[in-house]
Order: C-alpha cells, then sequence, then structure tokens
C-alpha cells in the first residue's frame, strides 16, 4: 500500500489532489515521472549514473539507491504512472528531523527557456541563492520541549536572507527549536550532528573538486538525522545512534560535465560547509567562554 510521504520538506507534494512522491513500508520511495522531459531525464541520469564505475563506492552512498522505475497509482488520482523507485532515505528513522538545502549560486543552466531562465534567477536572487551559493528548501525539526515536529511554511523558508538560513542551521540541531522566533536556538545536538555532517560534506568536496561527469544544477543535500536516540539519552554512543546523514536528491536538472568542474555546485558547497563550520566553531567559542568564567569563579 502506497501512503504519501510523512517526512518529505520540499517539493510537489503529493495533497489535496495533486502529483507527488509516496512511500511503501518497504522503504522505497516512489517519485512520479513529472510530464515533460524532467521525469525522463532524471530516470536516464539514475540509470547511468547508478552503474557508472568511474564514481568510487564512497560517493555512490550519498545517493538514494536506483531500483528502476514502475507504473503505480499516481497520487493525483488520474491512474497509473511512471515513478522512480528510489530508496526511501528516511524510512529506518522514527523521529528524522530532515532538511533539504538546495545547492548552488544559479539553478538555471545554458539552452534552457527564455522562460525558465526568468522564473529561475527571480528565485534565485530572492533567495539565498545568489548571495550565498545555497538555499534551504525546506525543514523539520523535532521540538523537544513540545515532543511535536516543527515545519515551517515553504513562504517563509523561501524568504531567508543569510541571517535566516543561519538561524535555520542553527535551529536544526536544537533541542528548544520552535516556531518561536524569540527564542535563540541552544544549538544542543550541534556537535554530534554537524560533527558527522561535516566529514560527510567533506569527501563529497574532495569528489565534487575533481569529478567532471556531470553538472548538479538545481540538485539538493538532504540532511537526516534521528531524534529518537536523543529522547533515550544516547550517552558514548550518541554520534552512531543519531545516524546523521547526508544524501543528494534531485536530478531532473542535471548535465553532462564534458571534462569541467562543476563550479557551481563546488562552490555552493562550500559556502554551506563554511555556515556549518561556523556553528560548530561557535560551540568552541562558547565552550571556552564557560571554562573562563568558571575558573574566575574559581570552580
Ligand atoms: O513549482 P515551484 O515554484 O514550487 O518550484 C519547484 C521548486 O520549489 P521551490 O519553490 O524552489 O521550493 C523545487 O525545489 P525544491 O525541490 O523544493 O528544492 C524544484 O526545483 C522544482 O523543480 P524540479 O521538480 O526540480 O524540476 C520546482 O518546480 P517547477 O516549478 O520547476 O515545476
Ligand atoms: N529518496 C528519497 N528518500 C526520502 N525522501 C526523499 C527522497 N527524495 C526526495 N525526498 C523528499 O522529497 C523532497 C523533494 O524531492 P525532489 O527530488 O527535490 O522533488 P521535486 O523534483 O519535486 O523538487 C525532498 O526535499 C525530500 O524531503
Amino acid at each position: 500500500m502506497l501512503k504519501v510521504p510523512e517526512h518529505q520538506v520540499a517539493g510537489h507534494i503529493a495533497r489535496d489532489g495533486k502529483l507527488g512522491p509516496l512511500v511503501d513500508d518497504e522503504g522505497r520511495f516512489f517519485k512520479p515521472l513529472q510530464g515533460d522531459s524532467r521525469g525522463e531525464h532524471e530516470a536516464k541520469f539514475y540509470d547511468s549514473f547508478s552503474s557508472n564505475k568511474k564514481v568510487p563506492d564512497h560517493i555512490h552512498r550519498y545517493f538514494p539507491v536506483y531500483h528502476g522505475t514502475q507504473l503505480v497509482e499516481a497520487s493525483d488520482g488520474s491512474g497509473k504512472l511512471p515513478h522512480l523507485v528510489l530508496e526511501d532515505v528516511v524510512s529506518g528513522y522514527s523521529n528524522p528531523s530532515v532538511m533539504d538545502v538546495k545547492i548552488g549560486s544559479r539553478t538555471w543552466y545554458p539552452d534552457v527557456s527564455e522562460e525558465y531562465f526568468k522564473k529561475c534567477i527571480k528565485k534565485d536572487r530572492d533567495t539565498t541563492t545568489v548571495s550565498l551559493g545555497f538555499r534551504v528548501s525546506g525543514f523539520k525539526i523535532f521540538d523537544h520541549q513540545e515532543l511535536s515536529f516543527w515545519r515551517p511554511e515553504k513562504k517563509l523558508v523561501l524568504g531567508f536572507n543569510a541571517d535566516g538560513a543561519r538561524s535555520a542551521l542553527r535551529k536544526f540541531v536544537s533541542s528548544n527549536s520552535s516556531a518561536d522566533s524569540n527564542s535563540i536556538p541552544n544549538c544542543a545536538f550541534a556537535s554530534e550532528v554537524y560533527g558527522g555532517i561535516l566529514t560527510q560534506l567533506l569527501e563529497l568536496k574532495a569528489w565534487f573538486e575533481t569529478q567532471t561527469l556531470n553538472h548538479f544544477n538545481s540538485c539538493s543535500i538532504l540532511m537526516v538525522y534521528e531524534n529518537e536516540s536523543i529522547l533515550m539519552k544516547g550517552g558514548d554512543d550518541a554520534q552512531a545512534l543519531l545516524r546523521a546523514q547526508v544524501k543528494l536528491v534531485d536530478f531532473a536538472h542535471v548535465l553532462e560535465g564534458n571534462g569541467v568542474i562543476d563550479h557551481n555546485f563546488l562552490g555552493g558547497l562550500c559556502s554551506f560547509i563554511k555556515f556549518i563550520k561556523d556553528i560548530l566553531q561557535s560551540l568552541d567559542e562558547r565552550d571556552d567562554e564557560t571554562d573562563t568564567s568558571q575558573l574566575e569563579n574559581g570552580n
């Protein structure tokens, strides 16, 4: 039985009779092929990329496992439609916090229509895509005080400036994160979550510094971690229980690289890494301040 994903944070959503992805109970994510060439394009990308021996195994694991395409009942009631069958990245998590970050300082690319170019460039300028080289597309976080999830409205998320993006990244790893814009995120899980995420981002960056196979236009980094482990007070193996992971999603606009580095993605990724590093560094400074004040107080 297919159902609407509980933890989807961006993109086309299967609600109000609209076409969107579905999931099953066996860890598979069904993404409908979009009517224009985009769906076919993404399927072709998965077909060739997933079996490309030039891509190292440690990089393949940053992409959802691909199980081909399948005709299934579409979410909009229009009958059977072809869907990409992918690994459901969040299926093994009970209470996942999830964030989708679209990487790159532009989402348009050569040879798109004038209409598409205008739509993209407007959105890129109105969001942090142009200024930061990435934009937060959507996220959901677990509020440990309210014991419930908070998923901000798309309009709010797409309205973030640099400070808004920074604050969202801090909220994503806080136990007091909530809809209250006055609450200061405590970054309680930043060290464990972003410690693990940073290692993965740096591994991806090293590959993007040399890979010239593809250009990943409009592609997103999906970050996920488990809250259940925190609720159970993880202990020494907190990092293992959190299972913080990074996956790349959305390949509807990927192009051949033709021997050229993907500077758009690489630049955006470097900028995103800097934001994560800054949060980790602010924790060290906070710890140093606490140590100093304890010494001053003779503790
Ligand atoms: O339809 P919109 O305006 O919500 O735009 C979609 C984007 O939403 P956004 O507003 O940037 O959060 C959406 O972005 P996210 O996946 O939400 O990051 C996609 O870029 C989508 O295009 P495609 O399916 O990848 O070709 C975009 O869909 P298309 O407009 O290109 O069909
Ligand atoms: N393989 C996956 N497993 C779990 N969730 C996914 C997967 N792929 C996408 N998603 C969810 O769906 C959202 C939209 O995916 P995306 O591929 O960008 O779709 P669209 O083309 O509609 O923008 C992501 O933000 C994420 O929440």
